[in-house]
């Protein structure tokens, strides 16, 4: 598990370890760290350290004091280093360490800035790191805007600045970079959008802050972890032992949802798959996924809704289904279940208007996407894809359920746990009927038998590595990055799935 912490989680940890130790050694720990890293890019890009061209962006703080610090490492072999000083003042340790080491500083001047970013081998951003709050003030956001012109490589220094540390909000102007160098634990705002869209890869210094640390904020899963939660059928498995879920989806309106939900839940290795729906899903479900079993349901007649479907260990409930009366109907139902209840789609729109049908007591999962979270919270949707992690969690506190925030870094979020990020998957993923396929693979593990948490956070790490198989053409496709990546279809990703777990 990949564990991360915020900003006042990692100082807390900071202040005990450098109790011990002699003054300003976990900065130099950070400097090395960093100047290191950046000789071996020096080395990758340039074939050498010396005169290679470095332009240090220092901000006032720590931030800007390691970034001094590692410049003059760089300096003291032969690099030509730069360093705009952002702030009113200098870190003065980091800045006669620079200077004494032959580098080069400068009060900031936008002319000169961008001329240095547009000559430099590599940008050491170092603005702001942990200290920072709100949206970078002048000249920092001139600053950090320039560094989208910079022809070399860029470096954030502990965070990119303008992400939120704490929880990866962006509210102007923020660095993105190539790389991001973190010291001492992985923050969680590198880990979450829009933050992690902004750090390139992530690669951590160990200062020895280890010990101290708390429990997390979030953790993302690893395959190891994901394979040791799943659970895989022994000689004496049945149908039940492996989980029979039970989907309630489509209608005659909506009816694709419903097949690729039912897809899902097969290829994610149900023991059985009980469909239940109104008569033109019913049959396109057969028709695709035969070894389904189908119940047509009534919703005019409530009472008895679901006597005819047979045992149930887990429902998954609305894809497709509508949001009108009978669709009403059939929530009620599946939720008066006593097992536990994935709602997605069209079931959170009937959860959003009738909060009634989450009081239940065994677990409740829900999928949104931020619009269908805006509905359920009553907040609008750009504040929830500005501060995602803050409305996953506040969305876990106040429905009293799991809650799967779907997105380019999914989220999933239950009251006590750290929220777990998931990092598998592709942009190929945001493709109409997606949602509908995960819908069934967490329906197929909550009714195995794992916790609400697990389930959801499994599923979308299989999903994830579905959709990057089918985008691949194979598990041993493609290529380098996104480049031998194509599109794909919804029932690609179903289909991608036992490939999936077959590498886990
Ligand atoms: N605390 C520690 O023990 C260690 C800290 N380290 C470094 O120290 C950093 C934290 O240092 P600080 O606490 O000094 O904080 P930072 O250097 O991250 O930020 C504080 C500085 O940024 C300015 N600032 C804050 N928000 C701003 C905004 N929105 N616009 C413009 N300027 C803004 C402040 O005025 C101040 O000058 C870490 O990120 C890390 O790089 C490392 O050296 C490892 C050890
Ligand atoms: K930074």
């Amino acid at each position: 598990m990949r564990t991360a912490y915020t900003s006042d989680q990692i100082r807390t940890a900071e202040t005990a370890l450098m109790a011990g130790l002699p003054e300003g050694t976990l900065m130099s720990r950070a400097a090395a760290g960093l100047a290191m890293v950046c000789a071996n890019l020096l080395q990758g890009v340039r074939g050498r350290v010396y005169g290679s061209h470095v332009a240090l962006l220092a901000g006032g703080g720590d931030n800007g004091g390691d970034t001094l610090y590692a410049g003059a490492r760089l300096a003291s072999r032969g690099a030509r280093v730069e360093a705009v000083l952002a702030g009113s003042r200098a870190h003065e340790g980091g800045l006669a360490a620079l200077l004494a080491a032959g580098g080069r500083a400068r009060p900031f001047d936008a002319a000169r800035a961008g001329d240095l970013l547009a000559r430099a081998d590599i940008v050491l951003d170092g603005l702001v790191g942990i200290g920072g709050g709100g949206a970078l003030r002048e000249p920092y956001g001139t600053l950090a805007e320039l560094t989208a012109g910079a022809a070399g490589l860029v470096v954030a220094v502990d965070v990119p600045s303008g992400v939120d540390a704490s929880s990866g909000r962006v509210e102007g102007p923020a660095v993105r970079a190539h790389l991001t160098v973190t010291f001492g634990a992985y923050k969680a705002g590198l880990l979450v959008d829009p933050g992690a869209s902004h750090t390139g890869s992530v690669e951590l210094v160990d200062i020895g802050l280890g010990p101290h640390l708390p429990d997390p904020e979030v953790a993302a899963p690893t395959g190891d972890d994901v394979a040791g939660l799943l659970p895989r059928p022994g000689a004496e498995s049945d149908k039940y032992r492996r989980g029979v879920v039970g989907i309630a989806a489509g209608s005659d309106t909506y009816t694709g949802a419903a097949v690729l939900s039912a897809g899902g839940a097969v290829r994610a290795g149900a023991g059985m798959v009980r469909f239940a729906s109104t008569a033109e899903p019913v049959r396109l479900v057969r028709a695709r996924w035969p070894e389904a079993v189908t119940t047509v349901l009534d919703p005019s007649a409530p009472e008895g809704l679901l006597d005819e479907v047979g045992r149930v260990q887990a429902w998954v409930l609305g894809p497709g289904l509508g949001t009108g009366p009978e669709a009403h109907a059939v929530a009620r139902a599946v939720l008066a279940a006593d097992v536990p209840v994935l709602v997605d789609a069209d079931g959170l729109t009937l959860v959003a208007k009738d909060r009634t049908l989450l009081r239940r007591a065994a677990p409740t999962v829900l999928t949104p996407h931020a619009g269908e979270l805006s509905r359920l919270l009553g907040v609008p949707r750009e504040r929830i894809e500005a501060a995602r992690l803050d409305h996953v969690r506040r969305a876990a506190a106040e429905l009293g359920a799991t809650v799967l925030l779907k997105g380019s870094t999914t989220l999933v979020a239950e009251e006590h746990r750290p929220v777990r990020v998931n990092t598998t998957g592709t942009p190929w993923l945001a493709t109409g009927g997606t949602g509908d396929v995960l819908s069934g693979i967490t329906g197929a593990l909550l009714a195995a038998g794992l916790s609400g948490y697990d389930a959801a956070s499994c599923a979308a790490y299989i999903h994830g590595l579905a959709a990057r198989i089918a985008a691949r053409g194979g598990a041993a496709g493609g290529g380098d990055g996104r480049r031998g990546e194509a599109p794909i279809a919804a029932l690609d990703v179903a289909e991608a799935v036992p490939e999936a777990l077959r590498m886990l």
